[in-house]
């Protein structure tokens, strides 16, 4: 059994975060391990609290795992602030870990910061090096960049900008986009279109924790890193499409296996 581990936050409504990372993982048929950055309350209308977990537990969370098992991919999400991401970046180095995929998430979809202003510059500096792949979203990709994107020409300038940081791959995804949910892969050589219709239905909390997992569950299961992305664009398209609503607010993906079987995707 392959496993995967996911650093990131937990999200009380069990649509994103370490919830959404787990559950995926599961419909993958790979073994999920958590180690949690920061508790959130939160819903499917926003998010209410945060208590971010002390970097010593943090450090002493990925120790146990990295003491004990053998991780076969790595996707970190929320990471709150610079020292856990400090914390983060320094036991993955002590412990040459490799496949990390890194969502590097910063505002949820009901607008809370998720990463300190102050911390920006500390993920670009000591996770994007680290990084087999790094999956921006359009505002991140601005975030981190620095520049303005209303077109293709500029997700490619973009990526151009994002993968001399030091991931081997970017992947910029346009869910955010008008017209289709169209993602660019980059492998610092050539752009590999991602496409797909959109899909219309407000319940998208969790996409991207959700895709990143995907990639994440594909890179251990040991497909090539340009399939594992493509296989995990599927699974979450189909995600979406059959996303549904919990509460009031944006609702979450879909996870279960047994769909999937259905639809045909190879897991
Ligand atoms: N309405 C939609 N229909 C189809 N795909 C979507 C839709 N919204 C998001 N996606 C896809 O979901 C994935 C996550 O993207 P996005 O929502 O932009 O990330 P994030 O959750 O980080 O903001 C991407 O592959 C994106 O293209
Ligand atoms: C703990 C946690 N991690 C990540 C997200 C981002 O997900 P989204 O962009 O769908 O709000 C979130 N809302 N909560």
């Amino acid at each position: 059994m392959k496993k995967v581990l996911t650093i990131a936050g937990s999200d009380s409504c069990g649509g994103a975060g370490i919830q959404a990372d787990l559950k995926t993982f599961s419909a993958h048929g790979v073994y999920g391990m958590s180690v949690i950055t920061a508790v959130t309350a939160q819903n499917t209308k926003g998010v209410f609290a945060v208590q971010d977990i002390s970097p010593l537990l943090i450090i002493q969370q990925l120790e146990a795992i990295f003491d004990d098992i053998t991780v076969d991919a790595v996707k970190i999400g929320m990471v709150s602030q610079i020292e856990t991401i400090e914390a983060i970046a320094k036991q993955l180095k002590k412990y040459s870990v490799n496949n990390i995929v890194v969502d590097p998430v910063m505002i949820s979809k009901s607008g809370y910061h998720l990463l300190q202003s102050d911390a920006k510059n500390s993920l670009i500096m000591n996770l994007l090096p680290l990084a087999t792949i790094v999956t921006p979203n359009l505002m991140e990709a601005e975030a981190i960049t620095g520049i303005k994107i209303n077109s293709l020409k500029e997700i490619k300038e973009a990526s151009t900008i994002i993968h001399k940081m030091g991931p081997k791959y970017v992947l910029v995804k346009g869910g955010h986009l008008e017209g289709e949910a169209t993602d660019l892969l980059y492998d610092g050589s050539s752009f590999m279109v991602l496409p797909s219709e959109r899909i219309k239905t407000k319940n998208t909390h969790g996409t991207g924790c959700t895709l990143s997992s995907a990639i994440a569950s594909n890179i251990a299961k040991g497909l090539g890193f340009t399939e594992s992305v493509k296989e995990a664009k599927k699974y979450i398209t189909t995600a979406i499409k059959h996303s549904f609503s919990i509460g009031k607010g944006v609702g979450p993906t879909h996870h279960f296996y047994e769909l999937y079987k259905k639809s045909g995707l190879n897991l």
